[in-house]
């Protein structure tokens, strides 16, 4: 790191000591410093965060162990056709590699997301599912949400700043989730795959479908969200995969997008790319202590009338 790097560095770490953790990864500490500068002289009025759910908002694994995602959640439900569970994990054994595949480009790999994800709609199709049969089988699915997730949810709530949760995965399951564990407010919206039901049967998707590398304004058109929350130039976005770096691509004028990933397994090969695609890597961090320290410094600044910035 040259001087004006490790500059740039000590000044980040008087404001925010937890960048200087051995799991944190920056490439370019002045781009860091830079965009922090606009995160906190905006506020929180011009704030808006956007994170990914799987693997992002649930932790990445429990001890080791890999969690689960909200499409496999959906197998714990009762009363599934009987090739259901056993179809979406051929489906699951062939496609995810390909989603995970560090050789592919993103334009490789968006055919095959899209054949997945049309085959998963096909399979979700003409059967009964009562909604509280999720509920049920979410309770019987271990989730857990990264440590701290409530204590960031408050905290956004209180300063009103909306947050965005971006997902490629079952919609339904992602808001039995956050139930599940009391996450609940006007503040959290969902864009993800929502069930259709025609005549009382699962009939695919609500809409077009949200698969890990379209997660953009396209993607979020039919909801008008990022309209509404247009005069909010500023983003903290979160993630676990490389296309959820785009998640903010839909937000009109950005000034200032921070982009923070979290890495786990395969670090060695895998940390350059993520180093391109996000500002701050989280080398196995199942928290949002990062992200809970950031707001905070936002809130403190914006509400220090003696700091009406700082100079990071
Ligand atoms: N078991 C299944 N898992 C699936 C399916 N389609 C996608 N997925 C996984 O979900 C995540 C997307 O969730 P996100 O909140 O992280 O965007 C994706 O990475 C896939 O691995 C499916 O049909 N069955
Ligand atoms: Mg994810």
């Amino acid at each position: 790191m040259g001087d004006t790097g490790e500059g740039d560095m000590k000044s980040l770490l008087s404001y925010m000591p937890e960048l200087g953790r051995s799991s944190v990864h920056i490439k370019d500490p002045k781009r860091v410093s830079f965009l922090l500068n606009k995160l906190v002289s905006g506020g929180v009025n011009t704030l808006q965060i956007i994170a990914d759910f799987d693997h992002t908002v649930t932790k990445q694994h429990v001890n080791g162990v890999r969690h689960t995602s909200s499409f496999c959640v959906i197998n714990q439900c009762n009363g599934l056709p009987p090739h259901f569970s056993g179809r979406d994990s051929e489906l699951l054994k062939k496609y995810l590699p390909i989603e995970r595949d560090p050789h592919l480009t993103k334009e490789e790999k968006t055919p095959y997301m899209i054949e997945w994800y049309s085959m998963t709609s096909e399979l979700l199709q003409g059967f009964p599912l009562d909604p509280n049969e999720i509920v049920e089988a979410v309770k019987r699915s271990n989730t857990e949400l990264r440590s701290g997730f409530q204590d960031l949810v408050t905290a956004l709530d209180t300063a009103n700043v909306p947050l965005l949760v971006f997902s490629a995965g079952l919609g339904d399951v992602v808001d039995a989730i956050l139930k599940h564990h009391g996450v609940c407010n006007k503040n959290i919206h969902i864009i993800s795959n929502f069930l259709n039901f025609k005549d009382g049967l699962v009939n695919g998707f609500t809409d077009d479908i949200v698969h890990p590398f379209n997660k953009n304004g396209k993607a979020a058109e039919h909801t008008n969200y990022f309209k509404e929350m247009s005069n909010r130039h500023n983003v903290i976005l979160m993630g676990d995969n490389l296309g959820d770096a785009e998640m903010a691509d839909g937000v009109p004028n950005t000034d200032a997008v921070l982009k923070i990933g979290f890495l786990f397994g395969d670090v060695d090969r895998l940390l350059p790319q993520y180093l391109d695609h996000f500002d701050v890597v989280l080398e196995d961090d199942q928290t949002m202590d990062i992200a809970n320290s950031l707001v905070r410094l936002i809130k403190e600044t914006a509400s220090d009338s003696t700091k009406s910035s700082v100079s990071i």
